[in-house]
């Protein structure tokens, strides 16, 4: 089933937000599949965000991700890449809607507390970076009420 990379920023750490984001996740009936707690290098981040090294917020941005832990996840579910981003919210808090993280927890653009893939290739670029050491494999005993 896909799967995608959600990672919650240091602000959504410091800010005690771990637990909420997780739990929205598995309200929804996706299965955490992968996590860790993890400060990363700057070539990392770099790395993670490298389709963005043109963008003169770049400097910031890697900053703001190393600045902290991050928390590192995998998750997996029906059509989750696109549900994960509509349950995130738009990149910039100021246009998310209330309801979804970003529209209830972020004000600012560079503080936006999550990071959700953005499409099938990427999430399988960016779960192989992070977890080079493998996620998990197991089936929640919900899975048939949770799909028909
Ligand atoms: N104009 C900006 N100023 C400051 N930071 C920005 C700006 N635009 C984007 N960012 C930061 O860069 C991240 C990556 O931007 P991108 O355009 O890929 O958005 P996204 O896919 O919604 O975010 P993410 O990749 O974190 O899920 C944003 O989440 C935000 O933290």
């Amino acid at each position: 089933m896909e799967q995608t990379f959600i990672m919650i920023k240091p602000d959504g750490v410091q800010r005690g937000l771990v637990g909420e984001i997780i739990s929205r996740f598995e309200k929804k009936g996706f299965s955490l599949k992968g996590l860790k707690l993890l400060t990363v290098e700057r070539s990392f981040a770099e790395k993670h965000y490298e389709d963005l090294s043109a963008k003169p917020f770049f400097p910031g941005l890697v900053e703001y991700i190393i600045s902290g832990p991050v928390v590192a996840m995998v998750w997996e579910g029906k059509n989750v890449v696109a549900t994960g981003r509509t349950i995130i919210g738009a990149t910039n808090p100021s246009a998310s809607a209330p309801g979804t993280i970003r529209g209830d927890f972020a004000i600012d653009v560079g503080r936006n507390v999550i990071h959700g893939s953005d499409s099938v290739a990427s999430a399988t670029k960016e779960i192989a970076l992070w977890f080079p050491e493998g996620i998990v494999s197991w089936q929640s005993s919900l899975h048939s009420w949770i799909y028909e």
